[in-house]
């Protein structure tokens, strides 16, 4: 399942926060990087219709984002908000089961397809141990790994997912970015970055700079190394003699 965007222009209040953005999210893992300030929890939110744009079009699966109904749209697109809110009073199994609410039926009663599903996206982000604490009970790195159970258990083709690795320790954001590369086989797994080396291992970067698209393409293209330089003001050198580039912060 596909996310198209055309020319799309965004505005927050009098700015002009993304200005002709155009681009094709399709299976696979891409990675929206660039500064802050850049634009790509906006882009964000508007791929996930959570935020109204005044030009251009967004089309999920051919179809305009507007025109899928809630409740469709939500079991197809997963969101992952950059500081997720949830309730401190909830076990964490009760809040990863909030992302079956989109598949229930009117009485809301789970059954043991959306039991499985919470199962198994606990144990994606190895949140199960734990699953009958509260969440006011978890540290910020355990509960960071909550949230993203609880947008994994929609099991939606489609993840949006806001700085998915905030709060993680060193193992758990490796796992997580073999999470996504395994999951990018079989979704369209969107994530915004600001750990640059992570970011490298995603199939596709997506460079934003002051709402504009500088470059999207594959981990190795040297239009999309030049776009990161450029885009972080020369604070990021490549390193290309590896297997594999890596971005480092040049301290001159
Ligand atoms: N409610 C708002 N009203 C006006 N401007 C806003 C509003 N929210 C955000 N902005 C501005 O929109 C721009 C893009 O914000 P956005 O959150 O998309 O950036 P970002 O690339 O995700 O940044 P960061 O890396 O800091 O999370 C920023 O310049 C920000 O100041």
């Amino acid at each position: 399942m596909n996310l198209i965007a055309a020319d799309v222009g965004a505005r927050l209040g009098a700015r002009e926060v993304l200005s002709g953005v155009s681009c094709v999210l399709e299976t696979g893992w891409t990675t929206i990087v660039g500064p802050n300030g850049a634009g790509k929890s906006t882009l964000l939110r508007v791929l996930a219709g959570l935020l109204p744009y005044q030009r251009g079009t967004v089309e999920l699966d051919g179809r305009p984002l507007a025109d899928w109904a809630p409740r469709e749209r939500a079991v197809r697109v997963a969101w992952l908000a950059q500081a997720g809110e949830a309730s401190a009073d909830l076990t964490v199994r009760d809040t990863v089961m909030l992302g079956r609410l989109p598949h229930l039926g009117l009485l809301g009663t789970a059954g043991a397809r959306d039991d499985a599903a919470v199962d198994a996206a606990m144990d994606a982000t190895e949140c199960r141990d734990w699953q009958y604490r509260r969440l006011q009970q978890l540290s910020g790195g355990e509960r960071q790994r909550v949230l993203l159970a609880r947008a994994l258990a929609t099991e939606a083709p489609v993840l949006l997912l806001d700085e998915p690795t905030t709060h993680l320790d060193a193992p758990h954001q490796v796992a997580l970015a073999k999470l996504f590369r395994r999951l990018g086989t079989t979704h369209t797994v969107v994530s915004v970055l600001h750990d640059l080396p992570l970011a490298l291992h995603a199939d596709r970067l997506l460079v934003l700079c002051g709402g504009r698209v500088l470059a999207h393409g594959s981990h190795d293209d040297p239009v999309v190394h030049a776009a990161l330089v450029d885009a972080f003001g020369g604070a990021v050198r490549i390193d290309r003699s590896g297997a594999r580039a890596m971005a480092l912060p040049d301290l001159g």
